[in-house]
């Protein structure tokens, strides 16, 4: 259960800069969805992938989760913001500064995805990840949203 804390933390963080893309986007118009970032994305994620110890497929399955995760995320509080006639007030970021962010954030991911491996293999993986995740969102206060969020990127993960 140990080996999956690191890698929570950096899914929560990659989730919760979709709050901020989300705000990026209620501002611009643009769609949620973007087939061609999300391309770049997952190449980058392929060639990175065996210098962090990571079969290409394995390592791009795992983004393939984060990136609907953070589509959830969008969606929700689009929906909210909508249904409430305004967003945060806060400052509306850019979006290619957050590609920035959810760039360097992926090294990171990808050497927790493989310290993560005891984890993923043993055969009480999705017990503990469903326990490790509950407390997770127990100690840091995750709403819905974001519980959904981490529950959908690690859907896949046990191997
Ligand atoms: C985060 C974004 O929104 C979506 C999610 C992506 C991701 O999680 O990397 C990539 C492209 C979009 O489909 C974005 O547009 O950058």
């Amino acid at each position: 259960a140990d080996s999956i804390e690191p890698l929570l933390g950096l899914i929560a963080e990659r989730n919760a800069i979709g709050d901020q893309v989300a705000l990026s986007k209620w501002e611009s118009g643009k769609p949620v969805q973007d087939a061609a970032r999300e391309a770049v994305v997952l190449s980058g994620v392929r060639e990175q992938a065996p210098e962090h110890g990571l079969d290409p497929d394995d390592a791009a399955r795992f983004f393939g989760m984060q990136i609907e995760s953070n589509k959830l995320v969008q969606y929700q509080l689009l929906d909210e913001w909508r249904l409430r006639g305004n967003a945060p007030d806060e400052p509306r970021p850019d979006l290619a500064a957050l590609r920035k962010r959810l760039d360097k954030l992926q090294a990171d991911m990808l050497d927790a995805l493989q310290a993560s491996a005891p984890a993923r293999n043993a055969p009480d993986c999705p017990i503990s990840t469903a326990r490790a995740v509950k407390a997770y969102v127990q100690a840091h206060q995750l709403d819905q949203v974001h519980q959904m969020a981490l529950i959908r990127s690690l859907g896949d993960f046990c191997r």
